[in-house]
This record gives C-alpha cells, sequence and structure tokens, in this order.
C-alpha cells in the first residue's frame, strides 16, 4: 500500500519523539508539517529560515535516518519555508537535504531543485548552458543588505554594476573590509540582481580558494582547456577573498589571463577582499595595477542606527519579536561586526525557545555575558568603572549620571578615556555606557584627558598606575 505523506512523517515522528527530549520535540517538530510526498522525497513546512537552519545544524543526522527508514536509503527530505512577505521571496523557498552532509549550495528556488555541487567544474564535459551553474546563495540580496555610511559606496557600486554588468566604469569592481562585515554579502547580491536581469547572463560566484582548487586539480588531471574554457564563458564574475591568491604564482597567472580576456570582452569582474588593494601582499603588480582598474570601495562596521536596522530586519525576516530596548542594547553592545551581532541574536532566540521563555533585556545580557569576550575575563567597561571609581573614590552610579561636579566629572573622562583605549567599544557605545552621553562627549573625555597628561605630572602618574591595573587584568 502507498503510504501517504502524513503517515510517513508521522512515522518519521514517532521515531524522533524516541531519540530527542520532549522539550525540544515540542519545539521543533510539532510545529512541522507534512506537505507532499514524490517518490523518494518527502516535502515538509517549516515556519522561518531560522527554524530550517536550527534544524539542520542541530538535527540533520537525525532527520536523515528517520526518513531513510521510511523511503529507504534514496530517502530525501525537502524543506518548504514560509518566507516574510517583507522580503522579495515570495514564493515558497524550497531547499534539498542531500543524503550525505549537508551543505550550503544544496539550497534553491522553487520547484527547481538543483544541486551544483554535482557539476563538477573541471570535468566540465559539455559546456552548454544547462551545464551552467552560479553557486550564488539566494538568501543574499540588496533588500535585505541594509544601507548605512559604513557601505554607501559600495552598495550604490553594487546596484549600478547589476543593472548594467560591464558597461559602467567600475570593471572591475573591488570590494573590501574586514572580517564578517558583508563582502560575500553584497558580491552575491550583485550576482542575484544580475541572474535576476539577464537570465541569459552567466554569472558565477566562485572564492579564490575554491579557484586555486579548481586550477591545481586541472593541472594534475590534465584538463586545463577545460578549466580555462569554461571560465572563459562567465558573463559576470564574482571572485570571493582574493588575498587568497596571496604567494600562488601559477594560479595568479591563470587568474591573469582569464581577468584580460574577460575584460576585454566588456565582461564584468567583481572581487572581494579582505583588505585594500595596496595592503594586498603577495600579489603580482600587474594583477594588483588591474585590480585598481575600475572602482574599489570599502565597507566599514556598521555604526549604531544601521546595526539597529539590520537587527530589526533580520528579526522581520525570522518572523520573530524583540522588544526595543534588547535591539538597542544589543546594537550597543555588539559593535565588532555584523556575522557577530547575527550570532547573538541566534543565540539569544535559541536561549528563548529551548527555554520557553521571552526574550527581555535580562535574557539578551546573560546571554551576551557568554558570548561577548569583553565581559568579565578582560577589560571591559564594567571593570573600568569599577576600578576607576575605587581610585578616585567615586561610586558607579556618579559616573553614569548626570552630575557635573568637577572631580566626577574628571572620574568620568578618565573611565571613558581608558574605555576607548583598553575595549573595542566604538564611541557611540561608550557614551551610552556612561547614561546615554553621545560620541562628541566622549570625544572631548578623550582629548581633555590627553591634554591633562601633558601638563599634569601628577594627574599623568594616576593614569600610567590606572593602565598598569588595566594591563594586569589582561595578562
Ligand atoms: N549591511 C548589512 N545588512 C544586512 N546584513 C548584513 C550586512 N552586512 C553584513 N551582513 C550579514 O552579516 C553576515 C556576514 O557577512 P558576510 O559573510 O558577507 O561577511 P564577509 O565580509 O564576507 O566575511 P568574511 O571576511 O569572513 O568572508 C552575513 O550573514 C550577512 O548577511
Amino acid at each position: 500500500m502507498v503510504k501517504s505523506e502524513k503517515s510517513v512523517w508521522e512515522d518519521c515522528l514517532r521515531f524522533i519523539k524516541s531519540q530527542v527530549q520532549e522539550q525540544s520535540y515540542k519545539t521543533w517538530f510539532e510545529p512541522i508539517k507534512p506537505l507532499g510526498l514524490n517518490e523518494t522525497t518527502i516535502t515538509i513546512q517549516v515556519p522561518s529560515q531560522f527554524f530550517y537552519e536550527y534544524l539542520e545544524e542541530h538535527y540533520v543526522h537525525l532527520l536523515r535516518e528517520c526518513v531513510q527508514n521510511e523511503l529507504g536509503p534514496e530517502g530525501k527530505l525537502e524543506y518548504s519555508v514560509i518566507v516574510d512577505s517583507g522580503s522579495v521571496q515570495n514564493q515558497p523557498y524550497m531547499v534539498t537535504l542531500p543524503n550525505q552532509n549537508q551543505n550550503q549550495n544544496g539550497k534553491s528556488w522553487g520547484k527547481e531543485v538543483v544541486e551544483p555541487e554535482m557539476v563538477n567544474p573541471f570535468k566540465m564535459p559539455s559546456l552548454d548552458k544547462d551545464s551552467r551553474y552560479s553557486n550564488l546563495n539566494p538568501n543574499y540580496y540588496f533588500d535585505n543588505y541594509i544601507e548605512g555610511d559604513c557601505n554607501r559606496l559600495a552598495r550604490s557600486a553594487g546596484i549600478a554594476v547589476a543593472e548594467k554588468p560591464g558597461i559602467t566604469s567600475f570593471n572591475p569592481l573591488m570590494i573590501y573590509g574586514g572580517v564578517g562585515l558583508g563582502k560575500t554579502h553584497l558580491v552575491q547580491a550583485i550576482g542575484n540582481k544580475v541572474s535576476e536581469q539577464r537570465k541569459d547572463n552567466f554569472v558565477l560566484y566562485v572564492s579564490s580558494e575554491k579557484f586555486t582548487t579548481q586550477f591545481t586539480d586541472a593541472i594534475r588531471n590534465n584538463s586545463i582547456q577545460s578549466f580555462t574554457n569554461f571560465y572563459l564563458q562567465v558573463d559576470t564574475l564574482i571572485i570571493d577573498d582574493v588575498q587568497f591568491f596571496s604567494g600562488k604564482e601559477k594560479t595568479q597567472e591563470m587568474f591573469f589571463h582569464i581577468f584580460n580576456h574577460l575584460h576585454q570582452n566588456g565582461k564584468q569582474i567583481i572581487m572581494s577582499s579582505d583588505r585594500a588593494p595596496r595592503d594586498l601582499k603577495g600579489l603580482q603588480d600587474r594583477l594588483l595595477s588591474r585590480f585598481k582598474w575600475g572602482l574599489t570601495a570599502d565597507l566599514q562596521m556598521p555604526d549604531f542606527e544601521t546595526r539597529m536596522a539590520i537587527i530589526m530586519r533580520k528579526m522581520q525576516s525570522d518572523g520573530i519579536y524583540i522588544p526595543d530596548d534588547v535591539v538597542e542594547y544589543l546594537a550597543y553592545s555588539v559593535d565588532t561586526n555584523v556575522r557577530e551581532l547575527e550570532g547573538v541574536l541566534i543565540s539569544l532566540i535559541a536561549h528563548a525557545t529551548l527555554n520557553k521563555t521571552d526574550i527581555d533585556l535580562e535574557l539578551a545580557k546573560q546571554t551576551l555575558k557568554n558570548i561577548v569576550h569583553d565581559i568579565e575575563s578582560e577589560v571591559g567597561v564594567d571593570y573600568i568603572q569599577k576600578t576607576v571609581g575605587e581610585f578616585f573614590q567615586i561610586s558607579v552610579e556618579d559616573l553614569k549620571d548626570k552630575t557635573r561636579k568637577k572631580e566626577i566629572v574628571i572620574a568620568r573622562q578618565v573611565s571613558m578615556y581608558l574605555c576607548k583605549e583598553y575595549t573595542n567599544h566604538s564611541l557611540k557605545s561608550i557614551g551610552y555606557h556612561f547614561g546615554g552621553r553621545d560620541h562628541s562627549t566622549v570625544i572631548h573625555a578623550v582629548q581633555s584627558v590627553s591634554d591633562m597628561m601633558d601638563v599634569d605630572s601628577k594627574f599623568s602618574n594616576s593614569i600610567d598606575e590606572l593602565k598598569k591595573k588595566m594591563k594586569m587584568k589582561l595578562v
């Protein structure tokens, strides 16, 4: 007798229930709905992207086991993710769970389930349109790439390039910036927009690491010709993390060749790097000079308002509500990079979901305490305020208060100065920890302390003593 998706899923649930704790079962498996069954593939609906990612991260083996118990060794699972209506992705999001470990590229849109990993670019027997794959992640697009001063130039150049690939003077377009600041997101958003608007434009996203491996494999397999042919067909080439080419002479030569050919033929090249071209060591000058032909734009850490907007956008797309004071607290506290900000958010939601509690300021503080390095073991704002308070015999409350008494103002300025020296907090975040003062007050405090140290040796000795305490805490 042919089983329905409902009965297959019920059997899966029975197995899952015997393997996981009751609470996890209720949280992560009860909300799932079976949608359809097609020979060896069962489709289930999950409430959000976050939910899907959580299942994939924590229960992929269990899911595979139960699906294969039910549907045989070929058994597969497809997710349909409910996407928020605010995004451009208004169709169900289908993801295939392959039979081996989950790979990021197994994701695709709508019913057309593509498994890019199955296309081996060096064997490339046929290079017709059907064998083209882009490696683009559909989750990266412009609408969910929040604009701020930190990325305005790069973002607008990206949009211009995406609208007219190969035609603007931004060719190549080189995006650089520190870890987790959104380089991959931006370059992939460009690729997705080009693909969306020009179906016949062959867009290819590849990391420099993957390009290098493909190239060395091609040498080993005697298939350089197909490797080159493949790349020469690309219309929009996106190469991520070009700093990885550093010191790899042969790979650079190959890339130089491909770059020239594509550029001469009016094809678009987009690159990203973790540093500015002038700081890229171990790259041939001729390659570096080409990187500078078009436009180079940097990404900075988003400011407070942009971080707030990023958090809110992320919450909106996960269908999760977080109170304003928590959003504000997170945006103030995590000012290292966007990936870290997202990591804190995910932990926070996971804590709340698993413990079945609401997300509030207290939970956010607890979660952050476990993650953000600046607390307790290292010098953090709390430690500085406590140490300076004891030194000047002033309470921490006074340091945060509005009091304009001279000795308190000085102690407050010293604390701000030390926060600037010893923590990763931005000026805005430092001001926030001192009763919500703005960044110009912090700049003024830092300047006043430096000036006073120049003219008052007693004051300067006090600061040195405080600095010693900070250093002792750091070792
Ligand atoms: N302006 C932004 N708006 C929304 N999300 C962002 C923004 N900037 C970064 N992100 C998110 O932050 C995360 C890290 O970004 P991404 O992976 O693109 O960084 P990266 O600079 O390529 O990092 P790495 O140097 O490690 O390769 C991603 O999930 C991305 O979507």
